[in-house]
């Protein structure tokens, strides 16, 4: 639409054949658990809700706190810009797929969390794909929650917290927020120590997923209408990837060289600082790269050069006009000049980049994952032949920093 100021904000709805349904997991109930949001392919619904993009107040004060900024205003600002976006999938509606589905683990950003890539997690689930998107407890996440059990005490006394209605009644909800680096404190250790936590984190997460695939029974901590039997048998556990934008991209390298069950990897935008220089070697499975123009420089490159491989597919593209919020739903939800001055939106038109990036994503999927799809028709995307797209980086990366 000229100029944007007549388009309508909010999340685009999925492109693919399927009706998306999504669903919240949590086992066990401490921060050691796996907490993630499940998207899938469901049955034509009219009767289910669609979520809250947001779904509770905490997750603003922690957006607040990690753009330091006071809670009381940043809540009252956040909720009043997104506190009314729905995600465009329907709550606990029924699994249904005619076939086995492929796995998609997704690992969120530096002070994002579960719900806010729905526009990427929900186009791959009506594509066919089952998409797990993890809610990190490594500290880098805005705000996430877990449970603790309740003391006698707490149990004995009236008083006592109330267990959030969302869980079973002998627990109490305890809620971690950002934890902003230190004056003075080396920001390496930090990342290093979370990547490391965060993939196996994803890790974990597909263990639960195989569980649940094998039929195992499993406790979900939350209280939601979903019957998690009825995804039993309902997953391609040989046909998994990891997908993850900022830090969650450099989450799928270290998760890639960890778990040989993630096939393939594709990177949004990676932030490459937190990894090891000696993991590199170690990765054997095809990675895409997906940059925006404006947040990449030439040592975040080089470290993604170090990947190269004759053997093993690695791929690079950047789309034209992005910056680093063109992947999380943010780029969505502001109008044009908030957008631009927040840094939220870029130069180009925020569906066609997101479209761009899901169909590369997805045609890079197909090929490594062995799909028996029609993803293929965007694979000219994947060596960026598009007028929005430059095939590697627009970064000069000295030779010597090769
Ligand atoms: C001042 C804070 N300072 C913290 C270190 C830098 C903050 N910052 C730039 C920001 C995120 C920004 C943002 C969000 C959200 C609104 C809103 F208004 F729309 F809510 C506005 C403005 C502030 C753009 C980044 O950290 C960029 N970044 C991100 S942003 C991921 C994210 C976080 C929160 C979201 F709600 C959505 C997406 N994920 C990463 O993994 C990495 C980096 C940098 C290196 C690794």
């Amino acid at each position: 639409a000229m100029g944007g100021s007549c388009s309508i904000l909010g999340i685009p709805s999925p492109k693919g054949p399927n009706t998306v349904g999504c669903t919240d997991f949590m086992m066990d109930h401490t921060a050691k658990g796996s907490f993630f949001r499940l998207y899938y392919p469901c049955q034509e619904t009219d009767r289910a809700e669609k979520p809250n993009w947001v779904p509770c107040r905490e997750y603003f004060n922690g957006l607040a706190d990690f753009m330091k900024i006071k809670r009381s205003l940043g809540e009252r600002i956040f909720n009043y810009l997104f506190g009314s976006y729905k995600i465009p999938a329907y709550t606990d509606a029924p699994f249904k797929s005619s076939e086995k589905c492929p796995v998609v683990i997704f690992s969120h950003g530096l002070g994002a969390f579960r719900t806010l890539y729905s526009a990427i997690c929900v186009e791959l689930a009506s594509q066919g794909f089952i998409v797990a998107s993890v809610e990190h407890r490594d500290e880098s996440a805005s705000a996430t929650y877990y449970y603790r059990e309740k003391t006698e005490s707490e149990k004995a006394g009236e008083n006592g917290p109330k267990s959030s209605a969302s869980a079973r009644d002998d627990l109490v909800q305890e809620w971690m927020y950002y934890r902003a680096l230190k004056h003075r404190e080396s920001e390496f250790p930090l990342r290093n120590n979370q990547v490391k936590q965060r993939a196996n984190e994803c890790i974990l997460a597909l263990d639960r997923l195989t569980a649940i695939n094998a039929g195992v029974a499993v406790q979900n901590v939350l209280r939601t209408q979903f019957d998690w039997t009825t995804l039993e048998n309902s997953m391609d556990l040989c046909r998994t990837a990891v997908v993850g934008h900022s830090f969650g991209g450099a989450t799928v390298i270290e998760a890639l060289c960890k778990e040989v069950k993630f096939k393939c990897g594709v990177a949004l935008d990676a932030w490459m600082f937190p990894l090891d220089d000696d993991i590199f070697p170690h990765v054997k499975q095809p990675v895409f790269f997906i940059n925006s123009e404006k947040f990449q420089w030439a040592g975040n490159i080089s470290r993604m050069r170090k990947l190269d491989s004759t053997v093993i597919q690695r791929k690079m593209i950047t789309i034209r006009g992005t910056v680093h919020q063109s992947f999380p739903d943010f780029t969505f939800l502001t109008t044009n000049w908030i957008g631009k001055l927040l840094k939220l939106k870029g130069e180009i038109d925020p569906v066609i980049a997101m479209d761009l990036c899901n169909k590369a994503t997805l045609a890079f999927l197909q090929r490594h994952l062995g799909l028996e799809k029609s993803f293929n028709q965007w694979d000219p995307l994947i060596d960026g032949e598009d007028d929005n797209l430059i095939q590697g980086t627009n970064v000069t990366v000295l030779q010597s920093a090769m």
